[in-house]
């Protein structure tokens, strides 16, 4: 497993008595280069499980395992320097993590301070402005100067210029344009599948990321509302309005169909083409029958 919680709650404290539990008994597995999606109201605890993930907060009750360290509550924590490099936290504002006056200076600042050679650094830092499908004359540029969706990926590519085997983005997509939402999604998806990276994506747009998050967490103040697949998800779609979320539109559109034609397989991926396609395979009429049953497996397989 990459990620695992067991009972893991936290609460914020500050030096006069007052508390809030933001997360409350969380059990959750992530396994190895999976893909995950997190989901939840505003105030939920997303942006405070993420933290949990690589250390920069520990669980005031119960266990998390990242990878190969324990960190238990009220434990002596282990070193926990070495996690931060194998495991990349992407924040909400990228320019919250770019502070130097070029890109190539802020993406190899993480591989010197982790011990690398400059040359090492810097080919690690072509390597990942390629990974990011950034042009590397944006290198000498200043970050700060770059479109939003440089800038994005040129936060994704500092994280990923350290090696992560786990990457966490908080909102990746958030402000940028429809096309470039889709390139960087797809983007994260290679590092998942073609590179191995285990990819976790806390976003508010569930609908961009249905397609290829393997597994969701979604939370309804600080506890797990619904852990589980697609498929899962998509059998139940209710339980995101119980968490004050939008019940995304490939869902519906999935969940109509698949009831009309007592269609029972595991949701298509969950694009506007693959459900176009599963829908003109469909046979015509009202659906529910058994011929039209029949019509649409014949179509379908
Ligand atoms: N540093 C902090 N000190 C005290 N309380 C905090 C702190 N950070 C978050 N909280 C509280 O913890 C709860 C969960 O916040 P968190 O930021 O994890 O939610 P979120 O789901 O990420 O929200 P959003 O979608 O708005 O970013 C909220 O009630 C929030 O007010």
């Amino acid at each position: 497993m990459a990620i695992e919680l067991q009972q893991v709650s936290y609460s914020y404290a500050d030096r006069s008595l007052w508390k809030l539990t933001a997360l409350r008994d969380i059990n959750l597995s992530v396994p190895l280069g999976s893909m995950v999606g997190i989901a939840g109201a505003t105030g939920s605890g997303k942006s405070t499980l993420l933290q949990l993930f690589n250390g920069i907060l520990k669980p005031t009750e119960g266990t998390v395992k990242v990878l190969d360290v324990t960190i238990q509550a009220g434990e002596k924590s282990p070193k926990l320097m070495p996690l931060r490099r194998r495991v990349g936290l992407v924040f909400q504002f990228p320019e919250q993590q770019m502070f130097e006056d070029t890109v190539e200076k802020d993406l190899i600042f993480g591989p010197l301070n982790f011990g690398m050679s400059l040359e090492e650094a810097k080919a690690r830092a072509r390597q990942a402005m390629l990974d990011m499908g950034l042009d590397l004359a944006l290198l000498e540029r200043n970050p700060f100067k770059l479109s939003g969706g440089q800038m994005r990926k040129a936060a994704i590519a500092s994280v990923l210029a350290m090696d992560p085997e786990v990457i966490v983005l908080d909102e990746p997509t958030a402000t940028l344009d429809p096309i470039s939402r889709a390139e960087l999604i797809r983007l994260l998806e290679r590092l998942c599948r073609e590179q191995g990276r285990t990819i976790i994506v806390v976003t508010h747009r569930m609908d961009e990321l249905l397609p290829y998050a393997d597994n969701w967490l979604v939370l309804k103040e600080g506890s797990t509302a619904f852990q589980g697949s697609v498929k899962a998800l998509a059998d139940d779609p209710s339980i995101l309005e119980q968490c004050g979320l939008t019940v995304p539109q490939s869902l519906r559109y999935w969940r109509a169909v698949a009831d009309r034609f007592d269609l029972t397989d595991e949701a298509p991926r969950l694009t506007a083409e693959s459900l176009a396609e599963l829908i003109a395979s469909l046979p015509s009429g009202s659906g529910n029958s058994s011929e039209q049953h029949e019509g649409k497996r014949d179509g379908h397989e």
